[in-house]
């Protein structure tokens, strides 16, 4: 990390280390992530992206020791003063299945604005239909707001799950492998909706997909064995890395 905070970064991470009992899983991590931009973890499967990103919002409190320091926004977020609930209103986190509540379609997401303290109901219905409309949901929804989430199909399910995370006004969108569930189609439409999201909201993505990282990212950071190994463009990453482990992973040799 630099030595000086700066704006143009979303989050920082300084020596970062992550360990579930005695097994550290992350080690050293230091990484710089810009603000509205895309930045997509690649690796193999127990390099450590997934323990990455949930330490950014703290949900394996209960179950990693942690060292070494993570700036959000500037802030230090295992600082014993910050309250864990305002910074997972401002890291919206979207996981590998789409995890809908069995409600309503508005109710998925009213009931996220209302737990979180919006009580006036037009606010909440507008407040619903943009957070729609941000994910090209709205037109096939608008008709059926009523209908049981469950009852979309898995691409539409991703999308409802976007769009909730994004009611809430994030300052970062955290997404784990956000398309590892769905057919290639909705898959694409996906894809699109993260690259229009990048306006508003800096996101954090994992992939195991290699094609899906060249469209869809701005930056790559590539982990192996819990270490970040190379971090860069897209462009650096994928067509002139500097590591060797980097361009046999990215050209499919491993992994
Ligand atoms: N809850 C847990 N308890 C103990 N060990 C865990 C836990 N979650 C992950 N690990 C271990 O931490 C290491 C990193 O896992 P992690 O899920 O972060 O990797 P990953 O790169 O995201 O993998 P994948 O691509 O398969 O999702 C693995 O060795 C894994 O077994």
């Amino acid at each position: 990390m630099s030595n000086n905070l700066d704006t143009s970064y979303i989050l920082q991470t300084s020596e970062l280390s992550v360990s579930y009992g005695k097994t550290k899983v992350l080690k050293d991590i230091s990484i710089d992530i810009y603000q509205n931009k895309i930045t997509s973890l690649i690796g193999c499967s127990g390099s450590g992206k997934t323990t990455f990103l949930r330490s950014i919002n703290r949900i394996d409190d209960n179950i990693t020791t942690v060292s070494g320091k993570i700036y959000f926004a500037g802030l230090e977020i295992n600082n014993p003063k910050i309250n864990v609930y305002e910074l997972r209103k401002n890291v919206g986190m979207v996981f590998q299945q789409p995890n809908v509540f069995a409600k309503s379609i508005y109710e998925n997401i009213a009931y996220a604005l209302r737990y979180h303290g919006m009580s006036d109901k037009d606010e909440v219905y507008e407040t619903v239909e943009k957070s729609l409309k941000q994910t090209s949901l709205w037109d096939e929804v608008k008709n059926n707001l009523a209908k049981c989430a469950l009852e979309l199909s898995g691409g539409q399910q991703q999308r409802l799950c976007i769009s909730r995370a994004i009611a809430l006004k994030p300052k970062l969108l955290l997404l784990d492998e956000p398309t590892s569930a769905l057919d290639p189609i909705a898959t694409a439409k996906l894809e699109e909706t993260i690259k229009d999201l990048k306006e508003k909201y800096s996101i954090i993505m994992v992939t195991h997909n290699m094609q899906q990282a060249r469209r869809v990212s701005d930056y790559i950071a590539f982990f192996n064995m819990g270490s970040l190994i190379e971090y860069g463009s897209v462009d650096d990453i994928f067509l002139r890395p500097q590591i060797s482990i980097t361009k046999n992973y990215v050209s499919g040799k491993f992994g």
